[in-house]
């Protein structure tokens, strides 16, 4: 086949994969937090910390769209979601920990997939 085609096939097996790891990111029982878009009414001071808020259902959505060019452009919205995390909560909080344990599975399923 030629370098297009396989690179349209590496872009579908991608985009298989984006949804094999947001399902299970969806189903991990420490997603909670991450589900839906934090509620900046709700949660004073998130709007003006967190530039780029980003959370699960906005991913999906946009693999829903197709805004997904490849595999990495899916993790860097991923990576976004704990990386808001980490900033906005205490390493020691709820929500803090659930970050870190969301990023650590996150981490070792993409690399078992990929290796
Ligand atoms: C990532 N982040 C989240 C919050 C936050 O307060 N998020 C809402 C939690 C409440 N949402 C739930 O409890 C829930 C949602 C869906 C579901 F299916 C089950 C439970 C605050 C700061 C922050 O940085």
């Amino acid at each position: 086949c030629t370098k297009k085609a396989k690179m349209a096939k590496d872009n579908t097996n991608g985009l298989a994969m984006c949804r094999v790891l947001l399902a299970e990111l969806e189903a991990h029982q420490d997603a909670w937090p991450f589900l839906t878009p934090v509620n900046h009414k709700a949660v004073p001071g998130y709007r003006k910390v967190i530039k780029k808020p980003m959370d699960f259902s906005t991913i999906r959505e946009k693999l829903a769209n197709n805004q997904y060019l490849n595999l990495e452009t899916f993790i860097i919205d991923v990576n976004l979601v704990f990386d808001n995390c980490e900033k906005f909560n205490e390493d020691d909080s709820e929500i803090g920990r659930a970050g870190h344990n969301m990023r650590r599975f996150f981490d070792e399923r993409w690399t078992e997939l990929l290796m």
